[in-house]
């Protein structure tokens, strides 16, 4: 039964009405505020979002956009909005992708800027401290373009116009002189003086290695040549007093087996005259033995026979000595020449050695550039008369100027004898390796068949990356590019070595550590 039977319930129950009516159109307004403010946020949050190269998306989005603000019901464009959520996921990875390749382009341009020649020191640090430092890591790829792009415009200014007092030109010049350094440096590496000299030579190669101005190599120029001339000099002063001593040595030796040879001939004829004596006074003993009557007649004959043996014998025992002293004389000069003999084997052996090393890279071991030259002919020949595959390699190592650079020229010293000594135990007993440049090597692998060929060079590549080096406590990897070509046709030395070296530069700028076929 209803209850609605006083006039105070009934008041009560409108006040009760009126109470929920207040409260369901604040919720009313609360819950239009917050569609609105939700449909405002959506709305800013398209437009935050709205990318131009997407099409579709962006109709979506413009969509979406109007019905909110037509729609009252925000959950009916729920739909919608997931279909977009997908879009947007999609397009999110598509964006990351073409920034890694931004990335990608980012890298290689800036190596192509650092190999531009005559780039001036400062502008060289700045480009390697925006591609390699970590500080550059962290910055947005816009920001790092930006960077790139400013050091450009510094390289097309300093190359093109006349600015900061240097013109193309002198620019140009430093890379002139930049490259006579490198000459330089790797002619007096395949010198070999040994002392004060040699100190010196090495003192030089490593001044070399800093990049000096055009006077300072112009003096470090002449102090070589002065050195080199004193090593020479040194070298035939060595040569010219061994050549004399040995010369005199000879005369002195040559003068006392003619000494001893007169001796002996001496001691020759005195004996045979002793001898006839000897002879003379038993045939005259024999007589006064046959023609004497009686012993007193016999006497007087023998003590003047007796007499004479007395003398005889004396002078035998003289004629003994010097037999002696001939014979002393004699083992003296057979020592001496013994010596002599010895000393000439020592000389010729040490001469061997100077040829040797008149091959050989002082720094490396390797074989040099002038061994290179005759061992390709006679490869080049080889091939020419028995057609087997013939395959010549150039071998860079990567970036070793920041080696020098950030670890000393000691330690690049120390990576080159390494890098070299790896790359000679990866070849085969009939293949060759010289260094050909500063850190350049070429190797030759003749007869070797394309399987031999690749994973031998591969090899070569994979084990140098692999090297424990280890400075300061930090581990140090370092890489070598390879630009590889084989023989064919009618081709001759100098167009193979120029196909591998357009092969080595494609593995450069095709990111290094690479091994690239021309
Ligand atoms: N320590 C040392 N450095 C040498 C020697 N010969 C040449 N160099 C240095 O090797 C460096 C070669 O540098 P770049 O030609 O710029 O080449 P990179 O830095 O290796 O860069 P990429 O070849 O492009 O990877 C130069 O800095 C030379 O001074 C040497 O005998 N000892």
């Amino acid at each position: 039964m209803s209850n609605f039977s006083s006039d105070d319930d009934v008041i009560l129950f409108k006040e009760k009405l009126q109470h929920s009516q207040l409260v369901f159109r604040d919720l009313a307004l609360k819950s239009r505020r917050e569609a609105t403010i939700l449909k405002r946020l959506i709305s800013r949050l398209i437009a935050a979002s709205q990318v131009h190269d997407d099409k579709v998306l962006n109709e979506r989005l413009s969509q979406i956009r109007r019905e909110l603000d037509s729609q009252e019901d925000v959950s009916r464009l729920i739909p919608q909005l997931a279909l977009v959520e997908r879009m947007v996921n999609r397009h999110n990875q598509a964006t990351e992708r073409a920034k890694d390749s931004l990335e990608c382009q980012f890298q290689q341009s800036g190596e192509t800027l650092k190999c531009l020649p005559g780039l001036p020191a400062q502008l060289k640090r700045d480009l390697r401290t925006l591609l390699t430092s970590p500080a550059a890591e962290q910055k947005g790829s816009t920001e790092k373009i930006v960077a790139l792009l400013q050091l450009y415009e510094r390289a097309l200014k300093l190359l093109s116009l006349p600015s900061n007092g240097l013109s193309a030109r002198d620019l140009l010049n430093i890379d002139r002189i930049n490259q006579l350094c490198s000459e330089l440096q790797h002619l007096i590496t395949e010198l070999d003086f040994d002392g004060e000299v040699g100190d010196r030579l090495l003192d030089i190669r490593s001044r070399l290695l800093l990049s000096p101005d055009a006077q300072t190599l112009l003096e470090l120029t002449l102090e070589s040549v002065q050195l080199i001339l004193d090593g020479t000099r040194n070298e035939r002063k060595a040569s010219q007093a061994f050549l004399s001593q040995l010369n005199e040595d000879l005369s002195i030796l040559q003068r006392h087996n003619g000494r001893s040879i007169d001796s002996s001939q001496a001691i020759a004829t005195q004996r045979s005259s002793l001898n006839e004596e000897l002879a003379a006074s038993v045939d005259s003993i024999n007589i006064h033995l046959r023609d004497a009557e009686s012993l007193e007649e016999l006497r007087p004959n023998l003590s003047q026979v007796a007499v004479n043996l007395a003398s005889l014998v004396a002078r035998n025992r003289e004629l003994e000595e010097r037999e002696q002293q001939l014979m002393e004389q004699l083992q003296h000069n057979e020592q001496k020449l013994e010596a002599l003999y010895q000393q000439t084997m020592d000389y010729r052996r040490r001469l061997g050695d100077q040829e040797r090393k008149l091959l050989l890279d002082p720094l490396t071991k390797v074989y040099n550039r002038a061994a290179l030259d005759d061992r390709l002919e006679h490869e080049y020949r080889c091939w020419i008369r028995y057609q087997t595959p013939f395959c010549l390699a150039m071998i860079d190592i990567d970036h070793f100027k920041s080696v020098n650079d950030q670890y000393g020229h000691l330690v690049g010293d120390k990576v080159l004898k390494v890098v070299a000594r790896t790359i000679h135990q990866c070849l085969r007993d009939t293949d060759f390796i010289a260094r050909f440049g500063g850190e350049e090597f070429v190797i030759l692998l003749p007869d070797a068949d394309e399987e031999t060929r690749k994973v031998l060079l591969n090899n070569v590549r994979d084990t140098v990356s692999r090297l424990p080096f280890k400075f300061k406590n930090t581990r140090l990897t370092i890489t070598v590019s390879i630009g590889a070509s084989l023989f064919k046709d009618n081709d001759n030395t100098v167009e193979v070595l120029e196909r591998a070296d357009n092969a080595l530069y494609n593995a450069k700028h095709n990111g290094r550590n690479k091994l690239v076929w021309a």
